[in-house]
């Protein structure tokens, strides 16, 4: 069994308990409470190239990476230094995240929150938006092409805009006809974890124009950022390098230095 496959067995075990834990008819009032969610293309489509920084407490490939005892603070490091979005990853059993980071995050920002996780139901939507993100991650490889039209439709209907994830040539192809609008290539292979940085650069160009491109995971200096939006991307996704380094703010500042230098602005997506 891959580690990807054995991810999505917790999560479905996690999932199947928070559902009898929490009805979604509890989560549907939750949404209805909630301020509409941020909008997001347009802040992507409208700057230099982003940065989507990330809260990412561990991980498979290289486990413990940062305890992160407070993720609100953290957040505001990320915002000061001028992120456009803040990932949140809420897997708890290799991740170490949760549904509460994804809380104390989105009452300490006010730029847009991506919950990240391994959605596989639709109640993981609701639950998304309950606790406040404005956009969510749907992996192409971990879903059947019924389940991510059905998801992408769902997640734009509560007002979430979906991060469709894809790492080559036919999970674009999928992504496309599933109708996203957003999409990050990830330069990780989730089956074997490896990270190949040419992977973006390899598979944007089959990305259509307007499409707003994520270049995701292996992102470590300003100079990965320049390579990236010369490879035509809106926005880089990074967690490692934020999250193990001693000033947050600090680079992700250097981050968005990178990205908004103006010979970069050509070619990015309208
Ligand atoms: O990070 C992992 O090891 C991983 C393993 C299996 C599935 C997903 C995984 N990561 C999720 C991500 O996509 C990254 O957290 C994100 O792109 C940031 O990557 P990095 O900057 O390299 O931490």
């Amino acid at each position: 069994m891959s580690v990807l496959d054995e991810i999505l067995d917790g999560v479905r075990a996690d999932l199947a308990e928070r559902q009898q834990r929490v009805p979604l008819e509890e989560l549907k009032e939750r949404v209805a409470r909630r301020d509409p969610a941020r909008d997001v293309l347009g802040r992507l489509r409208a700057r230099g190239v982003d940065v989507i920084a990330e809260v990412k407490r561990a991980s498979p490939s290289r486990g413990a990476l940062a305890p992160i005892d407070d993720p609100a603070a953290l957040a505001r490091e990320y915002e000061a230094g001028g992120a456009s979005i803040i990932s949140v990853l809420t897997e708890g059993r290799r991740f170490g995240g949760s549904l509460a980071d994804l809380d104390a995050v989105r009452a300490a920002v006010d730029v847009p929150v991506l919950r990240k996780d391994f959605v596989v139901s639709s109640y993981q939507l609701w639950e998304a938006r309950a606790h406040g993100a404005d956009l969510v991650l749907l992996m192409v490889v971990s879903l059947d092409q019924n389940a991510l039209v059905s998801l992408v439709e769902r997640a734009e209907s509560l007002g979430l805009c979906p991060l469709v994830e894809v790492h080559d040539a036919q999970e674009v192809e999928r992504a496309v006809d599933a109708g996203a609008r957003l999409i990050g290539v990830n330069n990780r292979d989730l089956r074997t974890l490896q990270v190949d940085p040419g992977t973006f650069a390899r598979v944007a160009p089959l990305i259509p124009d307007g499409v707003v491109k994520v270049a995701e995971s292996g992102v470590r200096s300003p100079h990965d950022v320049i390579e990236f939006a010369r490879a035509g991307a809106d926005a880089v996704l990074v967690g490692e390098t934020l999250v193990t380094g001693r000033d947050p703010r600090a680079s992700v500042a250097d981050l968005v230095a990178a990205g908004a230098h103006p010979a970069l602005r050509q070619g990015r997506s309208q």
